[in-house]
């Protein structure tokens, strides 16, 4: 049998697309599901292969409904998979990484300026216990939730960030986001993630950051009220506890 070229660009293909199903569906029910459905083809193709028709026609039922199956049980992921596809993953961040991002000396200051605002004020509500929820954009269009709270397109500052989240500011209520080198909007409505593995310990502003970061290419950072822990968020997992060190670290490596 010859193998050409082509044979091995659809194997590195097919398992490239297995490894990013078994990303989206780790830790979820549906991962239980997807192996019960390729254990379901397994069997079928076993009795087909050993001769036994009665047990196979009834497999083979299964089977030929399966792509349809599988979009009914796997909508919510099947959706998730198709947001992050469309939403700006590929332009925002593909392309920028292929063409290589323009970045002068006087663009990193600046970004570092903005690095240093929003993890100052991240510490600060930190040590007050004052939760928080802050999204990074980094490419994903996310009109539908801006919309959900009140625009702001301010400059970031330490200060800006520190009197939207004060407890008597009416905008400290869910999300701010930021993308580029502006707040954009605060008090925005996430999507809760309602993904089974979630310690029961995270209430709704973690889920919520976890729920935003499964459907779209943005990074969150949340300060518990309860224990002054910042967390963030990406891709759909949680990093609990982290230091303002790290933050700093991981908002240079995503913004830079
Ligand atoms: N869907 C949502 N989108 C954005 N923010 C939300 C959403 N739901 C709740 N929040 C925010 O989370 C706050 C409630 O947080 P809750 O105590 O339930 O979460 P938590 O994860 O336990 O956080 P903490 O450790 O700070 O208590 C709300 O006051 C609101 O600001």
């Amino acid at each position: 049998m010859d193998v050409t070229l082509w044979d091995l660009v659809d194997i590195i293909i097919v398992g490239y697309l297995l490894f990013q199903i078994y990303k989206l569906l780790k830790g979820s029910l549906g991962f239980n599901i997807f192996l019960g459905l390729v254990f379901v083809y397994i069997l079928w193709w076993l009795v087909s292969a050993l001769g036994m028709p009665l047990l196979s026609s009834i497999l083979g039922q299964f089977v030929s409904v399966g792509m349809i199956a599988l979009l009914i049980l796997f909508q919510p992921e099947v959706r998730r998979f198709l947001l992050f596809l469309g939403q700006g993953y590929l332009q925002g961040q593909l392309i920028e990484r292929l063409l290589g991002k323009k970045s002068g000396a006087q663009e990193d200051a600046q970004i570092e300026l903005i690095i240093r605002e929003i993890t100052r004020a991240t510490e600060e509500m930190a040590q007050e216990k004052t939760g928080a929820l802050i999204l990074i954009n980094t490419g994903a269009s996310l009109d539908g939730y801006y919309s959900s709270g009140v625009m702001l397109g301010a400059k970031i500052s330490s200060q800006l960030l520190l009197s939207i989240f004060n407890k008597y500011s009416p905008l400290h209520d869910g999300a701010t986001i930021i993308s580029g080198q502006e707040v954009i909007a605060a008090s925005c409505v996430l999507p809760v993630s309602d993904r089974p593995g979630i310690p029961q310990s995270l209430g709704l502003r973690h889920r919520a950051a976890i729920g935003i970061t499964e459907e779209t290419p943005v990074l969150a950072f949340i300060v518990s009220e309860e224990t002054g822990h910042i967390s963030y968020a990406r891709q759909g997992n949680i990093q609990r506890n982290i230091s303002a060190e790290d933050m700093h670290k991981l908002l240079r490596r995503v913004l830079r």
